[in-house]
């Protein structure tokens, strides 16, 4: 498992945001494991996905971070895979909900509907807040089919 490097992963819709990300994870000191999009260049986000939702649900990277255009697409694809929670998150405060409640491991975002400073925001919350647990922990064990 590696610790301090965090998956990310969008569509054409939400590449310009997953540079910005990238960038600002960096600069925070994380190792960023890109699984594309390469390129604003239309895609679909299934493509990117997969490879993030294998990677988080084999155990090789604890966190992610996704964005398509409306968050939609990318987070129910990421959610097929056993064990991914990702949280569709379009505030901080609903980033920190799904850490503190659902011990999510990926952070959805809407990028067409986000602005950079925002994404920060999110970004933010969903790392900085731990998993609570206790009557969390039974609900989680309660979601994996
Ligand atoms: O939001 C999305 C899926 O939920 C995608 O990012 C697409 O952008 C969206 O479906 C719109 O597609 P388009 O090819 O960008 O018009």
């Amino acid at each position: 498992m590696k610790n301090k490097v965090i998956g990310i992963a969008s569509d054409h819709a939400g590449y310009d945001m997953k540079e910005m990300a990238k960038k600002y994870l960096e600069e925070k000191g994380f190792t960023v494991e890109d699984f594309g999009a390469p390129s604003a260049e239309s895609a679909d986000y299934a493509d990117f996905a997969h490879p993030l939702g294998q990677a988080i649900s084999g155990g090789e990277l604890k966190q992610g971070i996704a964005f398509c255009g409306s968050g939609n697409g990318i987070n129910i694809t990421l959610n097929k895979h056993k064990g991914v929670r990702s949280a569709y998150s379009w505030n901080p405060e609903i980033a920190r909900l799904g850490r503190a409640h659902n011990d999510a491991n990926i952070c959805a975002m809407p990028a067409r509907f986000l602005e950079a400073d925002q994404i920060k925001e999110i970004i933010d919350a969903f790392l900085t807040t731990e998993f609570e647990g206790g009557r969390h922990q039974r609900r989680i064990d309660k979601i994996d089919l």
